[in-house]
């Protein structure tokens, strides 16, 4: 297959957890009717991004209601579903875990934030995720018909090594449901999918909530896909949408055929 398509879901997320549910499975259904064949959701889509929410809307695996509900929307509408991320529970801990199913509604891999986020800018902005949160000790890629795509959440796509990791392992496509910030958004975020993208030669879909001015939690928005050569390919503004894009291996291909980055690397220089 030299092409697929993906759909990206920069929805609102609000306290009602059945209306955050509602808005997924509405946005997923408009991106499959759009022709995705791959559909992903923004981290904490079911819960409002906060220490003081993860407890309460956390969810078990099997069993879970938002899990539950993942699996329904990939089976409906046939496609591959990266479900965003939700607070997970697990023998009293807790996670940023992304639930991720086949077109036939089956759990393929779970992705549990690996780096959390504990950061304090003076003047900016303090977020200690870690005061709630156990980190996950994994990189996390499944197969498809496609290629292979890895899943890393937010803060984690900071992390070179992570990412490079999953190249090695055959990774063509990045997904990154993800929250930035007001202060890092502007700063960082397009420069950093478009660095992941280009030292890897991938492609990079991050997928951020819709910005909410009135949320504790405002979340930078401007979804995004950026190409095996850095690109920009398509950008969502600040308001909710369904962004779509075409995923082309055989310019990823090229690419890495021209510039044979991943060919060129001097492993025994890298060692520390
Ligand atoms: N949710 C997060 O991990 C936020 C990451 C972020 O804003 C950053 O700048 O990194």
């Amino acid at each position: 297959m030299e092409s697929f398509k993906i759909g990206l879901c920069q929805m609102q997320v609000d306290q009602s957890k059945e209306l955050n549910l509602a808005r997924a499975a509405s946005a997923i259904q408009e991106a499959a009717q759009q022709g995705c064949q791959l559909v992903a959701l923004p981290e904490m889509f079911n819960c409002p991004y906060g220490n003081q929410y993860f407890s309460s809307y956390a969810e078990t695996f099997p069993g879970g209601k938002t899990i539950n509900r993942l699996s329904q929307m990939a089976k409906e509408n046939s496609i591959y579903l990266v479900g965003g991320s939700i607070p997970e529970q697990e023998d009293g801990k807790f996670y940023n875990s992304s639930f991720i199913f086949s077109p036939t509604g089956d759990m393929l891999a779970r992705h549990r934030k690996v780096h959390l986020f504990d950061i304090d800018i003076p003047d900016g902005i303090t977020f200690k995720e870690s005061d709630t949160l156990s980190p996950g000790h994994a990189a996390t890629s499944f197969t498809t018909p496609f290629g292979r795509v890895g899943v890393a959440i937010c803060y984690d796509i900071r992390f070179p090594e992570l990412i490079r990791t999953m190249t090695l392992q055959g990774i063509v496509l990045l997904i990154l449901p993800a929250a930035f910030t007001m202060v890092t958004g502007p700063a960082h975020w397009e420069l950093t999918m478009r660095a992941r993208a280009l030292d890897n030669q991938i492609y990079v879909a991050a997928i951020s909530p819709a910005r909410d001015k009135s949320a504790d939690f405002i979340a930078y928005g401007h979804s995004l896909v950026t190409s095996p050569w850095g690109e920009v390919i398509v950008q969502a503004a600040e308001q909710p949408s369904v962004l779509t894009a075409t995923i082309d291996l055989k310019m990823l291909a090229q690419v890495r055929q021209q510039l044979p980055l991943l060919k060129h690397r001097q492993v025994k220089v890298y060692q520390a």
